[in-house]
Parts: structure tokens; sequence; C-alpha cells
């Protein structure tokens, strides 16, 4: 076996509040997040969009310490992978990838060249797959791969989603249980699934097997489990005008509480480590809406970060796809036209001359629109919310 790395890839987070507005202009100006019809409006509308919201999220980021503690917790969890795999008998590099922020991916394939990398594992931290997170990281490995005759020489293969692991669902349901054992008549709390939102079309237009793999995800968890509590699913952090998979957990929370329920434990689902969305989103805000609503107990499971169950799962990832055969981004990317990845396509695709003419003519309207609503403060997106 040659040199051997992981490539863990994870969306990053603005370690302080300075980086909070370059960190959102990244974000917004992934296609994969806002998605335009015209590709040279991308980068002015992610800087008005960051420039606009950078305040409440900046906010809320000194809310939790002035930064995301996303980086320093992916370093511990590299730390601990490597050392499991290790114990294996698997000596390797462990890399640490984000989308928006540093250490970029971009630096990372810089070292992997650099350390003489003969065979990569990507692993997304991501345990369902969407088109919004790992499914941009993959499209940026892939350009960077097309890009790169040194990168095409490594011997790649890519862990698309996980989130039937094993180790991963032990883990969650020892941190839930524990949560749950602590209430005095801990049958009859509910638990709340909360998971990261994305916007509605990309699992009904594009095909994002996003919904269905966190409704599988529940499944295996409560299963597991093995408790009859009952249970809910719903969907947090929406940004935007458009609609988002639903329920939304704003709504969920006060019709619970109208319906009678007193008891919440809330159960992060699509995130593997803590961050805002954990740390201020649910633990200040939702809380807060809770108790308003008449929650009396509201307690949330704690993020998996370093648990020895969910790394012993990582391992055991990377360890299976090294035996087994590479698994590429043609793969990934157009899986038997099952779901369509990269929702853009269909823009490419579909330029006509005629649609040319138009797709021009709608851009200056859309464009003399948004100068107008930025000089004027009023209109749909600020309605929205977005400006
Ligand atoms: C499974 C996880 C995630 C999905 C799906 C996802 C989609 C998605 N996110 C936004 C917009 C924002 N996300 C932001 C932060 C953020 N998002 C995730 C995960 C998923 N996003 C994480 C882990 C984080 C936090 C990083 C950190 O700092 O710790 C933010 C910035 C924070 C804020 O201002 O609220 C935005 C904005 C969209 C639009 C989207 C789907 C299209
Ligand atoms: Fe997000
Ligand atoms: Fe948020």
């Amino acid at each position: 076996m040659g040199r051997t790395g992981v490539l863990l890839l994870n969306l990053g987070g603005p370690d302080s509040l300075a980086d909070v507005r370059p960190f959102l202009y990244n974000l917004f100006s992934d296609p994969e997040i806002i998605r335009l019809p015209f590709r040279w409006l991308q980068k002015p509308l992610a800087w008005l969009i960051a420039t606009r919201r950078a305040k409440t999220s900046e906010a809320n980021y000194a809310q939790i310490g002035g930064g995301s503690p996303l980086r320093e917790i992916t370093e511990q969890q590299a730390q601990a992978l490597q050392e499991s795999l290790a114990q294996e008998g698997v000596t390797a590099k462990i890399y640490i990838g984000m989308r928006y922020w540093h250490p970029f991916t971009e630096a990372a394939l810089a070292q992997i060249k650099a350390d003489g990398i003969e065979e990569l594992v990507i692993l997304p931290l991501y345990p369902q797959f969407s088109i919004s997170t790992s499914g941009s990281s993959f499209r940026l490995i892939e350009s960077l791969w097309q890009e790169d005759s040194a990168l095409q020489k490594i011997k790649y293969t890519i862990i698309p989603s996980w989130f039937n692991n094993r180790g991963y669902i032990q883990a969650m349901v020892a941190l839930l249980r524990q949560e749950l054992d602590q209430l005095p008549e801990p049958e009859k709390a509910t638990i709340f699934f909360s998971a990261h939102g994305v916007p509605i079309s990309y699992v009904t237009e594009e095909g994002d097997p996003y919904q269905a793999e966190i409704e599988a995800c529940v499944h295996l968890i409560m299963q597991t489990l093995g408790r009859s509590n009952p249970h809910v699913l719903a969907y947090q952090s929406r940004v935007g005008p458009v609609e988002w998979l639903k329920p939304y957990t704003e709504d969920v929370i006060p019709e619970l509480a109208a319906s009678g329920v007193k008891e919440l434990v809330v159960v992060p689902i699509s995130f593997i480590s803590e961050h805002i969305e954990t740390l201020q989103e649910i633990d200040m805000e939702y809380r807060e809406l809770a108790e308003e609503s008449g929650i009396h107990t509201f307690r949330r499971v704690p993020a998996l970060n370093t648990h020895p169950e969910f790394i012993a799962g990582l391992r055991d990832l990377v360890t299976t796809a090294l035996e087994a055969p590479p698994y590429t981004f043609a793969q990934v990317t157009h899986p038997r036209k099952q779901f369509k990845l990269y929702p853009q396509e269909r823009w490419e695709w579909g330029m006509t001359s005629a649609a040319e003419v138009w797709n021009g003519r709608l851009a200056m309207i859309g464009f003399i629109a948004l100068l107008l609503e930025l000089i004027s403060g009023q209109g749909p997106l600020h309605m929205a919310g977005l400006l």
C-alpha cells in the first residue's frame, strides 16, 4: 500500500467576528447554496447578502464566544481518527478541507500533493448527503482534480454518505439515552429530531436524497433506541425567501406545547460537531421559544464530537473504503441519473439562443430591481430577510 491519506470535508466556520462577513461571502458565492440563473450575478449578490446578514450573524457568533468551534473540534476528530486507524494497523495522514473557511479544501489538496499521498479516502463529515453540503465539496474537488495532473495520479475513493453507519448510530443512541435517563420519567419525553433544512426544490426538483436519508436515519436511531417515546422530525436554520423542507422547527415547538407536551429532548440530527446551529440556535433561540410556549423541560443531546463509538464508525468507513473498489466523482455526480447533483446544470444544458436573449433581459430587470431595493431599503428581498 502506498502513502495513504484521508480528507475530511466540512463546511468551516469563522474563527473570529472579523471573519464572519468574508465567511458568509464565500458561502453565498457558492451556486450550490444560492442558485441563480446567471453566474455573473452570483458574486455581487453574495457580497450584498453577506454584507446585510453579517450583523445578525456576528451577534449570534458573539453569543457563542466570538467564533465557530468547528475547526478545533474537526482537528480533534482528525487526531482521534488517525489514532484509531493506527490501532488497526492503518497508517494514514488526515487532512481537513473546509468549504468556506480555513483550512480550505484547496490548501488541503495542495498539502496532499506535497506529501506525496498515493491513495486518498474522501470522507465528508456530513452523515446525510445534500447537494448543498457534500455535493458542493465534491463538485469543488472534482473541478480541482480536472485541472491538475498531479492530483490525477492519486488513487482516490469517495464516501458519499454514511447515515446508516453502525458506530454513528450507536453513538447517537448512547448520547440520546443518556439525556433521556436524566429525566424523572424518561419514557414520557418527546424526542425532537431537528435537522438543518434545505430549500424544498432541492429535493422535489433536483432529487437531493437529503430528506430521505434524514428520515431513514431517524428511523434507525429510534429502532436502535428501542423505546416507545413519541418522536417528531423538523427542519431548522431556514435562510432566504424560498420554501424549505417542512415542518419548520420554530413552528413545531409551539404546536407541541399547545398540544400539552411539557418535555422535549432535542437531537441535532444533521450535525456531528457543536457549532453555531447547536450552541446558539437550538440552545438559545429554540430554548427560549420552548420556554415561552410552556415547555418546562428542554434538553439538547450533545453533538458527537470525538465520541469513541463515532470515531470507531469513521475508522470502519475508511478501512472499508480502502478495501472496496474505488468510488469515483462520476459515480457520485451521475449515479445512473437517479438524481441530479448539480442543479445549475439545467441552465447550462438548456441554453438556446432564444433562452439567452430572455436570460439577458430578465437579468437586467433583476439587477435594476436589486439596485432599486438597495437604494430604497424596501422590497421582496428585505421582506424575506435576505437584505
Ligand atoms: C447538513 C448540514 C447543513 C446543510 C444541509 C446546510 C445547508 C444550507 N446552509 C445555508 C446557509 C447557512 N449555513 C450556515 C452555517 C452552517 N451550516 C451548516 C450545515 C449545513 N448547512 C453548518 C455546520 C454551519 C455552521 C458553521 C459554523 O460556523 O459553525 C450559515 C452561517 C451562519 C448564519 O449566518 O446563520 C448560513 C448563512 C443554506 C442557504 C443551505 C442550503 C441551501
Ligand atoms: Fe448551513
Ligand atoms: Fe442559523
